[in-house]
């Protein structure tokens, strides 16, 4: 193990550096089924998100899915691919997100970096790049608002692995889910009020639709299904709206098993036939728009909503680099800086 151990490049600041590390998930660096399968690949093998003993998952996973997965999602991909950027919506998104929150914190000398789970800019390279910058402290960030071990726990786990790489390790603090916080119920509730604004319709419900997860997940002690109820009753709140105005379902499902409930699509297929025509979908369980909003939810909801008898559809946008969505990770950013603070 000592082999990999490297030399810091740079000595710290005599009373050192604190640097901010934004993490999220990764996607594909390009369209392409090899692109595609690499990035599924490692996601998929990931056992914090598939915890099948990798004998009998493997075979399943090389074989049958990787085979024939990258097609349909490179395909997906293409729909909603950032041409100006020539990148993923995710990735331009984080990557806006750390460049202006480094604004925020640039008279601090606090600087920022990013790095995804899967594939690049990696995590490793973030840490590495904020130690060369001075840095002996490293505030954490997942993107990630609702706790979820296929998540956040995970995003930590590879945080924590390329430490281990290190033989002077910086001090991490990674910061806990954020499901109610102030600043970013304020940022939805801001989005949901600027939407409406702009529609030409009046929605007769707003569908609250998170990313999914297995139900085995959640009784394992998954906190991510309570902290989903937890953004949307303080949204509601927030907006005057009841349950029926606002009502929460889940999205995104993988595989065989059966996933928290009330799945997205059939609850939203289901609301023509009981006079619901008009409505706009909000996804707070994701910081960026990405394949899961933009496709899975913009272009496949929509298509079989309106063919279930809906007349009217909006998507809310997620936080993105909003003014809103910075405040919120600023925010973050200050409370953790006070916390690495001892005297
Ligand atoms: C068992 C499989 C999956 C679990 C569990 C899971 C949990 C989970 N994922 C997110 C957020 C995102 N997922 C995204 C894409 C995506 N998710 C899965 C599977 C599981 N997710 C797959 C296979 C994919 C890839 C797309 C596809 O082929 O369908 C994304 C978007 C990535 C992008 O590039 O745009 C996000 C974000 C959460 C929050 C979550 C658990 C709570
Ligand atoms: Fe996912
Ligand atoms: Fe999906």
């Amino acid at each position: 193990m000592a082999f990999f151990f490297k030399k810091p490049r740079n000595a710290s600041p005599p009373h050192g550096r604190t640097g901010v590390l934004l993490l999220n998930l990764g996607t594909p660096d390009d369209t392409g089924y090899f692109a595609v399968r690499r990035y599924l690949s490692e996601f998929l093998s990931d056992r914090r998100v598939i915890e099948s003993p990798p004998l009998i998952w493997q075979p399943i996973l090389q074989g049958i899915i990787l085979t024939k997965r990258p097609f349909a999602s490179g395909a997906n991909y293409a729909r909603i691919w950032d041409r100006e950027e020539n990148a993923s919506p995710l990735r331009v998104y984080t990557q806006r997100q750390a460049e202006k929150l480094a604004l925020r914190l640039e008279s601090d000398g606090v600087p920022v970096e990013w790095g995804m789970r899967y594939g690049q800019p990696s995590v490793a390279q973030g840490v590495e790049s904020l130690m060369d910058k001075g840095c002996d402290r490293i505030i954490s960030i997942p993107l990630y608002p609702q706790y979820s071990a296929t998540t956040t726990a995970t995003a930590n786990d590879h945080l924590f692995r390329a430490l281990m790489k290190l033989r002077r390790q910086p001090s991490v603090l990674t910061m806990p889910s954020f499901p109610d916080h102030p600043l970013f119920v304020r940022a939805l509730e801001q989005s949901v009020r600027k939407t409406l604004e702009g529609l030409s319709f009046k929605p007769q419900a707003i569908v609250a639709s998170f990313h999914g997860l297995p139900k085995t997940c959640v009784e394992k002690g998954d906190s991510y299904q309570e902290e989903c109820q937890r953004t949307i009753v303080a949204l509601r709140k927030a907006l005057g709206f009841s349950d029926e105005q606002m009502p929460l379902t889940f999205q995104s499902r993988f595989g065989p098993l059966e996933w928290i409930q009330p799945y997205t699509a059939p609850y939203v297929t289901a609301l023509p036939k009981q006079g619901v025509t008009k409505i706009a979908v909000i996804m707070p369980g994701f910081m960026s728009d990405c394949i899961e909003t933009l496709d899975e939810i913009g272009n496949e909801l929509r298509e079989e909503f309106m063919h279930a008898g809906g007349e009217e559809f909006a998507m809310i946008p997620c936080l993105n680099d909003t003014d809103e969505a910075i405040d919120l990770l600023e925010g973050l950013s200050r409370s953790a800086l006070k916390g690495f603070q001892f005297s």
